[in-house]
C-alpha cells in the first residue's frame, strides 16, 4: 500500500465520522448559506498568458515532515494576497499536513482572493464542507478516484458552484481528466506514490492539454529559475507551497516567481 492509498483509506473513515456528527442535509444547508463562490477559474491565466501563482498554506507534508510547525495560516494568506497571488490553496488534511477546515474558514475571513480546498476528496460530503467553509474550488486527484467517481465529483463541484482543479501525474490520467470534463488540470510534478519530484512532468504534459483548458504546474517549484523553466514550457499557472512557507520573505519570492 502506498502513502496515497493509506491517506485515501483514512479519508473514508474521517468522512464517516464527520457525517455521523453532521448529516448531509444539515451540511448542505450550511453550504447553501455560504457567500457565493468567487471566480477561481477566471483568476487563473489562460495558455500563453502571464504567469500566475496559486500560493499554498502548508505546515507539513508526508514527504517533507514539518515545514513550519507554528505557521500562522491567516498571516501567511494575507502575505500571499498582498503579493498578488491569483488564488490561495489551503491544506485541510490534519494528520498528513497539519491543516484543518478551521484554517480554511479563518483564511476565508481574512482575504478576498479565491480559495482552493486542498485535500483528498473521496466523497461529495467533502465538497459540501469546502463550500460551507467558503472555498471556491476543490482539488480532485485522478490517481485516487475511479472514473465514475471522478465524474460524479466533478458534477458535484459544478452543482455547488465550486471550480475543480483536477490533478494528474501522467498522460493516461490527463486523458481521464479531460474525458471527465475537467476545465482546470493540475500537473503534479510530485509522484504521490514515490514522492519523486520532476518538473519535466509539467513540461511534458501541460503543452498536450487543449488550449481551452487552464493548466497548472504543481509542486517542486522553488526558485524563479524553476518558474522561468516552466513558463518556457507553456505553463501559465504555478501552485507553490513549501518554498513560500520556508521563505524568509514569502511575498518577495511570490512576486519573483510571477515575474520569472
Ligand atoms: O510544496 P510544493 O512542492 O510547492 O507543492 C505544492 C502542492 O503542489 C502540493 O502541496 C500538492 C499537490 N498536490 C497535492 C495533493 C495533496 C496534497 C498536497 C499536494
Amino acid at each position: 500500500m502506498t502513502v496515497l492509498d493509506g491517506i485515501l483509506a483514512r479519508k473514508v473513515d474521517e468522512v464517516a465520522a464527520r457525517r455521523a456528527a453532521e448529516p448531509d442535509a444539515a451540511l448542505a444547508a450550511r453550504a447553501a448559506a455560504a457567500p457565493p463562490p468567487r471566480g477561481f477559474e477566471a483568476a487563473l491565466s489562460p495558455r500563453g498568458g502571464p504567469l500566475r501563482v496559486i500560493a499554498e498554506v502548508k505546515r507539513a507534508s508526508p514527504s517533507a515532515g514539518a515545514i513550519r510547525a507554528g505557521l500562522d495560516a491567516v498571516a501567511q494568506a494575507r502575505r500571499y494576497a498582498a503579493a498578488g497571488a491569483a488564488a490561495i490553496s489551503v491544506l485541510t488534511d490534519g494528520p498528513g499536513f497539519g491543516g484543518s477546515l478551521d484554517d480554511l474558514m479563518a483564511v476565508r475571513a481574512a482575504v478576498d482572493v479565491p480559495l482552493l480546498r486542498k485535500d483528498f476528496v473521496v466523497d461529495r460530503y467533502q465538497l459540501l464542507e469546502a463550500r460551507a467553509a467558503g472555498a471556491d474550488a476543490a482539488l480532485l486527484i485522478v490517481a485516487g478516484l475511479a472514473q465514475d467517481d471522478l465524474r460524479r465529483l466533478l458534477d458535484g463541484c459544478g452543482e455547488l458552484g465550486l471550480a475543480a482543479l483536477v490533478e494528474v501525474h501522467d498522460d493516461a490520467e490527463a486523458e481521464r481528466a479531460l474525458a471527465a470534463g475537467a476545465r482546470i488540470v493540475g500537473v503534479n510534478n510530485r509522484n504521490l506514490h514515490t514522492f519523486h519530484v520532476d518538473l519535466a512532468t509539467s513540461e511534458r504534459i501541460l503543452p498536450s492539454l487543449p488550449a481551452a483548458v487552464k493548466g497548472v504546474a504543481e509542486s517542486g517549484v522553488r526558485t524563479p529559475e524553476d518558474a522561468a523553466r516552466l513558463r518556457r514550457a507553456g505553463a501559465a499557472n504555478l501552485l507553490v507551497g513549501e518554498a513560500l512557507v520556508r521563505a524568509e520573505d514569502p511575498a518577495a519570492l511570490l512576486r519573483a516567481l510571477g515575474e520569472a
